[in-house]
Formats: structure tokens, C-alpha cells, sequence
């Protein structure tokens, strides 16, 4: 068994992952390890490697270089072993059998015990079990492979997107039945684009991008990264913005072009104040950065 510095045992370690696909460098480089019991959100946008990474920890894509090892054991055996087992972006349900059918006939696959239909009881979907998968909307087919990855009773969760086709109220609550889950001591993984999901539910994030970890750390460090707004007026006078702006903070980075000003600061609500006494200014609108935006001012910064 591994463990880290701490002495928690490691669930999963990567060590230089890198996957290429041609040209594309979908993982470009990836050191991480995820102790057991940890909550870990992988976050970032469209393309960021999150997919790739997580089939790699399944051992359902082969790295180009790097190892992952789970458990101690390389992907695969972890999976043989119902170790690790995954709520997948991709990957059909068998739409013509009925909720209960899908659940016995996955069980049957397995060589160890399962949870059997205690598994839809957990996912929250007990009541579904004469439904025809086809006739199950999309939010309760994603909980139906939430069943299904609990039935090998994991020790660690892999979840690419799982609220990908549900609604807010459909999402909170699946979240929810997540807690419960975190609660009995599963180590949970989760790749998502939502910033308030990562939020609400992992202790730790990884920010991807560009195959690359941008930051590694609790949601409050995190913050920091995602916290920026942007403000935006339009001015008359110029040469009195410069003023105030330069006696509200002496590092603010701003332009000025065609009467309008921008800022990208964290205190855009004081700076509005600060603007708003000032004459002829107006049309004067804040606005948070999309995640996408956000994560391409921190790739640029941090890669040279
Ligand atoms: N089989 C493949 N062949 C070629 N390119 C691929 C393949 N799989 C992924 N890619 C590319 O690798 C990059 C990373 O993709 P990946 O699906 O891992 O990102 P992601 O972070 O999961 O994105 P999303 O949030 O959209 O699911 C993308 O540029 C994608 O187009």
C-alpha cells in the first residue's frame, strides 16, 4: 500500500501523465495524488484533458508516458478488483430493458458480490426499477449509472461529469446522495465544468487546462484564481478617472479606449462607488468572467 507524506494511503497516484493523440496533447504532463476518503473536483473547461485523464485512471486509454497506479495496482487490476468503478460521460444503458433488468444483468458480470438492487435504493431510484431505461429522463438515467457504479461497493468513485442533462434541482439533489456516499468514507473524483459544483461538494480542487494542472488546492485558494470581475463605464473625462482610480489602488490594471474604461480587478463593487461620484460616467456594468475566460487569462500567465 502507498502512502504519502501524511500517512493517509494514497488511493491515486499519477506521476508524468501525458497522452497524445497526434498532434493534440490532450494530457500534457499531470503529477497528483489523491488520498483516500478525498473529495477531489477536477475543474476546467471544454478540452481541458479532464476526460482523458479519468479514462487513463480507469485504465480504459493507455498513457503516451507516465504511470497511475490505484490502490497500489496498476488501473485495470483496480477495476477487476471493483476497486474503482465510474459514472462516465459516454457508455449506453440498455434502453429496452427495464431499470431493475439493467442492474441484474450488470451484477451477473461481476465475479464478487454486489450490491444489487440496494444500488438503486442508494442512487435514490428504487422507485424506477419496472421502468423502461427509455422511457427514464436523462437526470434519472445519469443516477441509473450512478447505481451502477456503486455496485461493485468501490473504494473510490470516478464521476466525469455526472450532472451533464440535469436540471438545478435535479443536480442539488444528486449531489446530495453524493454526500451521503462521501460520508461512508468513498474517495470521490469528479470532473466538471461548473465552478459552484466544484465548490459545493469537493475539500479539493484541480484546475486543468490546456492537459495542464493550473492549481492544486482547497476551494479558498482557488478563489482567488476565478474571483476576478471585470467593470466596464462609459467616461467623459478622462483625465478624472485616471485621478481617482489612481488613489483608489496604485496597482489596478486598466484601459481606456474610445470613452470606455475596463477594469479587471476583485473590489469592482468599491471601484463602482468610487466611479459612479464622478461626472460623466455611465452605462456602468459589472461582470464575472465565463470559467472559459477566466482559465485563459490564468493559462496565458502561467505558461511561458
Ligand atoms: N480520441 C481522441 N482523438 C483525438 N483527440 C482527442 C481524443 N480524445 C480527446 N481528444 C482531444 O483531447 C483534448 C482533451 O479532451 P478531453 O475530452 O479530455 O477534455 P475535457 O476536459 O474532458 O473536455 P469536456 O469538458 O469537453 O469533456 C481535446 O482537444 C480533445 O479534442
Amino acid at each position: 500500500m502507498l502512502h504519502n507524506d501524511s500517512g493517509t494511503p494514497s488511493a491515486i497516484t499519477i506521476t508524468g501523465l501525458t497522452k497524445h493523440f497526434n498532434r493534440v496533447r490532450a494530457v500534457d504532463g499531470i503529477d497528483a495524488e489523491i488520498r483516500r476518503g478525498e473529495i477531489v473536483a477536477f475543474l476546467g473547461p471544454n478540452g481541458a484533458g479532464k476526460t482523458t485523464t479519468l479514462d487513463m485512471v480507469l485504465g480504459l486509454t493507455t498513457p503516451t508516458s507516465g504511470t497511475i497506479t490505484v490502490n497500489g495496482s496498476t488501473p485495470r487490476d483496480a477495476v477487476a478488483k471493483g476497486e474503482i468503478s465510474a459514472v462516465l460521460q459516454t457508455g449506453g444503458l440498455l434502453h429496452d430493458l427495464k431499470v431493475g433488468e439493467v442492474v441484474d444483468y450488470v451484477a451477473s458480470t461481476y465475479r464478487t458480490p454486489t450490491l444489487g438492487r440496494e444500488a438503486l435504493d442508494r442512487a435514490g431510484i428504487a422507485n424506477l426499477a419496472d421502468r423502461k431505461v427509455s422511457l427514464c429522463s436523462g437526470g434519472e438515467q445519469q443516477r441509473l449509472k450512478f447505481a451502477l457504479s456503486l455496485l461493485p461497493n468501490p473504494q473510490i468513485l470516478v464521476l466525469d461529469e455526472p450532472t451533464a442533462g440535469m436540471d438545478v434541482t435535479a443536480r442539488r439533489s444528486f449531489w446530495a446522495t453524493m454526500q451521503a456516499e462521501a460520508r461512508e468514507g468513498r474517495t470521490i473524483i469528479f470532473a466538471t465544468h461548473y465552478l459552484e459544483e466544484a465548490q459545493a461538494f469537493a475539500e479539493r480542487v484541480i484546475l486543468v487546462a490546456r492537459g495542464r494542472i493550473i492549481a492544486d488546492g482547497p476551494m479558498s485558494e482557488i478563489r482567488q484564481y476565478t474571483d476576478i470581475r471585470v467593470l466596464t463605464a462609459r467616461i467623459a473625462d478622462e483625465a478624472a478617472v485616471r485621478e481617482a482610480l489612481k488613489h483608489f489602488s496604485t496597482d489596478l490594471s486598466y484601459t481606456i479606449e474610445d470613452g470606455v474604461l475596463l477594469v479587471r480587478d476583485r473590489d469592482t463593487d468599491g471601484l463602482a462607488r468610487v466611479l459612479l461620484g464622478i461626472d460623466g460616467v455611465s452605462d456602468l456594468e459589472i461582470s464575472a468572467p465565463s470559467l472559459e475566460d477566466a482559465f485563459v487569462d490564468m493559462t496565458e500567465e502561467k505558461t511561458p
